[in-house]
């Protein structure tokens, strides 16, 4: 059998997709990044890389070693590429333009550097997340400084977005628009190769994931939703339904990717303030793309999340996303 590595399916996606060439080469060293922070993440003590950095970022949250080492991988990964115009992550304060450079690249690159990172220590599944957006014309001309504005652009514009899981393997699952493509890297080879073709999201499920320690603070849409699937056969629904909770974005999603299922970070009431836990940037919108291209739906409860408008970088949002059949009756539930 002769191997697709994903420099060659992105080679093919030119060719025949018409992809262009400079998103290739951006996608190749965000995947070079990627296999950078696997090799980090798979040392734990050994590497001394372990623990918490005494910092917090932006957002309050206290910073891993790891999160920081992530971040500043992808940092300078990217940096000279000549492909972006600049980078937002979870982890700084505010955009990052490439320094000293005209004219610039053309996307601009969003990421939460290492989700799932209080796991860390618990050595549980973390990973990458990504999301490419082109730099709007005004953006791009040369005394024009980089702004926040830049990024606000509804999930609908992304032009690609992917996600890596370190896990017992490291694979990178990636979309262009055209379905989602799953790559597992080969570490003798040193290369991601593609070993998941045509992923898709069984429109049904009898899974769901949520923090349930959180039932009591949930509005009553959500404790309904998840109050009929805990009642089984008995119930309203007519089924059993599976509970699982890995605290890991990209190992939950992975999981429903792989057999279906239903993630939800609703609104609660423990900081009624926040609009929800998951960052829309970093962390809604690229797995909203992914889900909804491997054929199941996303949405903050009340309208599809690539839809939303975003009004600062930071920006939180409450999450249901996965099989299309019961995201579609949680959402119902909002609207009633
Ligand atoms: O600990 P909780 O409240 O269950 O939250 C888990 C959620 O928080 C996150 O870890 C947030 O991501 P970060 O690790 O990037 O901050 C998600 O991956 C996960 O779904
Ligand atoms: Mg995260
Ligand atoms: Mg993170």
């Amino acid at each position: 059998m002769s191997r697709v590595t994903l420099s060659r399916y992105l080679i093919e996606q030119t060719r025949s997709h018409n992809t262009p060439a400079d998103l290739r080469f951006l996608i190749e060293v965000v995947a070079r990044a990627c296999k950078e922070i696997s090799h980090a993440v798979s040392k734990g003590a050994l590497g001394g890389v372990l623990g918490s950095m005494g910092t917090e970022n932006v957002q309050g949250e206290v910073q891993k070693k790891l999160d920081v080492m992530s971040n500043e991988i992808l940092l300078e990964a990217n940096e000279w590429g000549g492909h972006l115009a600049g980078m937002a992550s979870e982890e700084m304060d505010n955009a990052y333009q490439i320094p000293g450079k005209y004219p610039k690249g053309a996307y601009l690159l969003v990421f939460d550097p290492l989700d799932g990172s209080s796991n860390i220590d618990v050595n549980v599944s973390v990973g990458t997340i990504f999301s490419v957006l082109r730099c709007p014309e005004q953006h791009l001309s040369q005394n024009d400084a980089l702004n926040e504005q830049a990024f606000l652009q509804p999930g609908t514009k992304q032009v690609a977005a992917g996600y890596a899981i370190y896990g017992p393997q490291t694979m990178l699952m990636l979309t262009l628009g055209d379905g989602v493509k799953g790559f597992t890297l080969d570490r003798e080879l040193g290369s991601f190769v593609l070993t998941h073709d045509n992923i898709r999201v069984p429109e049904t499920t009898a899974e769901f994931a949520i923090n349930m320690s959180n039932q009591r603070h949930w509005e009553a849409p959500v404790k309904r939703y998840v109050s009929e699937m805990l009642a089984g056969k008995e119930g309203v629904l007519g089924k059993n339904y599976n509970m699982r909770w890995i605290a890991s974005m990209v190992a939950d999603v992975h999981r429903i990717l792989t057999r279906g299922g239903i993630f939800m970070y609703p609104w609660d009431a423990r900081e009624p303030e926040k609009p929800g836990k998951l960052r829309l940037m970093y962390e809604a919108n690229p797995m909203s793309f992914i889900i909804e291209q491997a054929g199941g739906a996303s949405t903050d409860g009340r309208q599809r999340i690539l839809d939303i408008q975003p009004n600062s970088l930071h920006q939180r949002v409450p999450v249901f996303l996965g099989s299309k059949e019961e995201v579609a009756r949680v959402t119902g539930y909002h609207q009633e």
